[in-house]
């Protein structure tokens, strides 16, 4: 889906988590526009706009700073206004915007996809994720340590990770010069299992050409929700070189999909949780529990965090079942298949469906 008509402009989404290198991008494409005129939206945190000051070589007017907060939560009724008043007192050939490393790019991409005055003149071309794969592949490996001893940061926001590598058109593994060569093989295995169909570069200091980022019409928005790794595996599919007898792609990255009618013992299934498999880094989906028959219950981990609760209601036309996709590394699946097989309630439970206690949250 892509909004407007031939004479709206195009719009590269930047998203990535902090300090993975969107400003070195931005200021990059600033300095080398390729015979294009860009305009910039910027984005920061704090009270003062970081980012703005650190893009290079524009003038006060190429630079939109939209600080006081993140986007996506916000500042959306500021970011329809601003790009509606660039668009009509500017002329430019593409819109980039950087989003802040805590936004998540969905919300900033629906803005450009659902708000009228701006689908009149622009249309979502590129999602861009700037990954720091130092970061990454710390995440997965933490004997490991930085040259000069700082931490990569912000265990908390491995969910913000993975939904800003499975919702892009174009990924950068960058700062790869921090990283061991195998081990960038690793990230980029794992970045492939979640997000299969995104342009994949290994870049040190964003070092991609514009034409890379800029005008690519690369954005679908229809394929992005389709191919997310994860929701690939909730609709049954499984593609190119994953599509293997053993579900399993380059260097042991492997996923499958666990599904079941009958629902979990509460109780057991929380203990297994807590406990949870090794090598298993990324799990989402839906769950039963005898419990909450008219609640979907959602399982979502990325990395270390993991939530667990209710998400909404089954409707009328819905058959409710546990679908939960698991992502990871050299993962066991006939052993975790197993140990949720026997979090499942048995018969004689089945027979007895009230008389559980539930640990999961409410609300
Ligand atoms: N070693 C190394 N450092 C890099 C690379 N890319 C960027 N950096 C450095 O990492 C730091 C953060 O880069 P930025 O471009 O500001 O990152 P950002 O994503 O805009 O950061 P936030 O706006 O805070 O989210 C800067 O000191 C960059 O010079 C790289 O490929 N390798």
């Amino acid at each position: 889906m892509t909004a407007g008509s031939d004479d709206t402009r195009p719009v590269t989404l930047v998203s990535g988590t902090l300090g993975a290198g969107k400003t070195t991008l931005v200021n990059r494409i600033l300095q080398n526009q390729a015979g294009y005129d860009v305009a910039v939206l910027v984005n920061d945190m704090g009270e003062i706009n970081v980012d703005a000051e650190l893009v290079a070589g524009s003038t006060d007017e190429d630079v939109i700073d939209l600080t006081n907060g993140c986007i996506c939560c916000r500042l959306r009724d500021d970011l329809t206004d601003e790009v509606v008043r660039l668009a009509d007192e500017r002329a430019f050939d593409c819109l980039l915007v950087e989003a802040s490393g805590v936004s998540e790019p969905f919300p900033i991409a629906k803005t450009f996809l659902e708000e009228d005055e701006v689908t009149d003149r622009y249309r979502l071309d590129t999602m861009v994720s700037v990954l720091d794969a130092y970061g990454f592949w710390k995440e997965f490996d933490p004997e490991t340590t930085r040259p000069d001893g700082r931490h990569p940061g912000g265990r908390e926001l491995a969910n913000v990770l993975v939904d800003q590598v499975e919702f892009c058109d174009v990924l950068l593994l960058n700062k790869c010069d921090l990283v061991p060569d195998d081990a960038i093989d690793e990230v980029e295995a794992v970045a492939r299992e979640l997000q299969p169909r995104a342009s994949l570069y290994r870049t040190t200091y964003a070092d991609v050409s514009p034409e890379t980022v800029l005008d690519t019409g690369l954005f679908d928005f229809d394929a992005v929700r389709r191919s997310a790794g994860w929701k690939r595996q909730l609709a049954g599919e499984h593609e190119d070189s994953h599509d293997r007898a053993d579900g399993e792609g380059d260097h042991g990255v492997s996923s499958f999909c666990y599904e079941s009618t009958r629902p979990f013992h509460p109780e057991r299934f929380n203990t297994w949780i807590d406990e949870w498999p090794s090598g298993v880094y990324r799990a989402k989906g839906f769950f039963l529990l005898p419990t909450r028959s008219e609640t979907v219950m959602g399982l979502n981990r990325a990395g270390p965090s993991v939530t667990a609760g209710p998400i909404g209601e089954w409707r009328a036309d819905d058959e409710p079942a546990t679908r939960l996709v698991f992502i990871g590394t050299d993962v066991d699946e006939a052993a975790i298949r197993e140990q949720l097989a026997d979090c499942l309630l048995t018969d004689e439970e089945m027979a007895d469906a009230d008389a559980f206690s539930d640990p999961f949250p409410t609300a």
